[in-house]
């Protein structure tokens, strides 16, 4: 059953509870799961601290979360699912998180044109292509 969760999968988002130290020590073992699951390292991957509206109850701080975040190579939130103010964060995890495959689909795409010698091509016939095709950046 847990295998199904893994097969074909686009992104990973590990979710912590800054409230709660014992769930910011488990994502060590979310992380060994999910490698062990060969998740590709191409996988992009966030770490979101929930429940920050709490302030008065965090065990987690953000730069304990962050030094995990970088070590891990990934992009470290700190959203509440019950702050409005805070929720913007929400949206920006998986604006972060389409950017990030659309940026890769796009050198994905170039690259298997590149390997059926298509480029050349694209880039003198189609402009509107050109872009598509060129740029790995994000314009969100
Ligand atoms: N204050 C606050 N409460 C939240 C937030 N997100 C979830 N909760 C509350 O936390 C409780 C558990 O939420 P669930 O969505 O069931 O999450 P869970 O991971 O299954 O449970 P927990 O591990 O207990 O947090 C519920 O009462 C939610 O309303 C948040 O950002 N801020």
């Amino acid at each position: 059953m847990v295998e199904h969760y893994y097969r074909n999968v686009h992104a990973v988002i590990f979710v912590y509870d800054v409230t709660k130290m014992a769930s910011f020590h488990n994502l060590k073992m979310w992380i060994e799961e999910c490698n062990g699951h060969a998740v590709p390292p191409f996988v992009p991957k966030v770490l979101v601290g929930n429940k920050c509206d709490l302030r008065e109850q965090i065990q987690v701080p953000s730069s304990v979360a962050l030094k995990f975040a970088d070590a891990h190579n990934m992009l470290l939130f700190e959203t509440s699912a019950k702050d409005p103010k805070e929720s913007q964060n929400v949206e920006s995890i998986f604006m972060c998180l389409a950017c990030r495959l659309k940026a890769q689909k796009s050198l994905l795409y170039r690259d298997m044109e590149r390997q059926q010698g298509k480029v050349q091509k694209l880039e003198f016939t189609q402009d509107a292509n050109k872009n598509s095709l060129l740029n790995g950046g994000c314009a969100v």
